[in-house]
């Protein structure tokens, strides 16, 4: 069984409005992004890391590489308009028995406990999404009329989303929509059960502005 980490970089960070896309800003000193990677890296299941980024800026990640000393083994694929085309570009060109854990790079707080038990209950289960409940009330808005959700029903996803490799790729043939906002939704329209496994406070998705200095906060030195 050979286990992937396929990890989406190629955005372009809008809402965060900086001129360097946020998963090259520094945090604690190092790339947001190589946070992210070595935590994929000290996993118990070594799985051969697949970085997605945006064409135009491979040559950037390059020269952080050499800047930083990075050296964590990855295998750099092009990344495409939408998440969704990023994530399909990296598994059209895995085969064979696999176990694919997809994940932002932006959430680079992701501890490596969290990635092995998700490879772990993916095989066990076939997949697996990071999810943690709401804490915050949540309200429905509906032709200009809001209404309460049950709140012990709502689940706020996260990444890892881990799958079997022949589930993701049979999920990834369908065409795109705009309804497509993770992996499970996709793999769900195919007509997967999506399974969950308690994610993490602190896996936050580096969205916008103030996103960063939480994650400075929350980081361990
Ligand atoms: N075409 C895209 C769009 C997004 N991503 C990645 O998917 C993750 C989650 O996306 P998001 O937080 O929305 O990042 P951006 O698209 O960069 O941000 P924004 O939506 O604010 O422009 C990020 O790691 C991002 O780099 C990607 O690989 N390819
Ligand atoms: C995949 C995701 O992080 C799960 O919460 C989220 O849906 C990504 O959304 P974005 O708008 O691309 O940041």
């Amino acid at each position: 069984m050979k286990y992937y980490a396929v990890i989406v970089a190629g955005g372009s960070g809008n809402r965060m409005q900086t001129e360097t896309p946020k998963q090259f800003l520094l945090l604690k000193n190092l790339p947001v992004l190589m946070h992210t990677l070595k935590a994929f890296a000290q996993s118990d299941y070594q799985p051969l890391i697949i970085l997605v980024l945006n064409k135009n800026q491979k040559p950037y990640w390059l020269r952080l590489c050499d800047e930083f000393n990075f050296r964590i083994p990855h295998t750099i694929v092009d990344g495409g308009s939408e998440r969704f085309h990023s994530v399909k570009n990296a598994i059209d060109l895995l085969t064979g028995d696999g176990v694919v854990a997809v994940h932002d790079a932006v959430r680079p707080l992701i501890s490596t406990k969290l990635i092995d038990n998700s490879f772990k209950q993916a095989l066990e289960k076939g997949n697996v999404i990071a999810a943690v409940q709401s804490t915050d009330s949540v309200r429905m808005l509906s032709e200009n009329k809001t209404s309460a959700l049950k709140r012990n029903e709502i689940y706020l996803v996260q990444t890892p989303q881990t799958f079997t490799l022949d589930v993701l790729k049979k999920a990834y043939q369908q065409d795109f929509s705009s309804y497509f906002t993770d992996d499970a939704s996709v793999v769900e329209l195919a007509g997967y059960d999506i399974n969950i496994v308690e994610g993490e406070r602190n896996n936050i998705k580096i969205t916008h502005p103030i996103d960063l200095e939480l994650a400075e906060l929350l980081m361990k030195n």
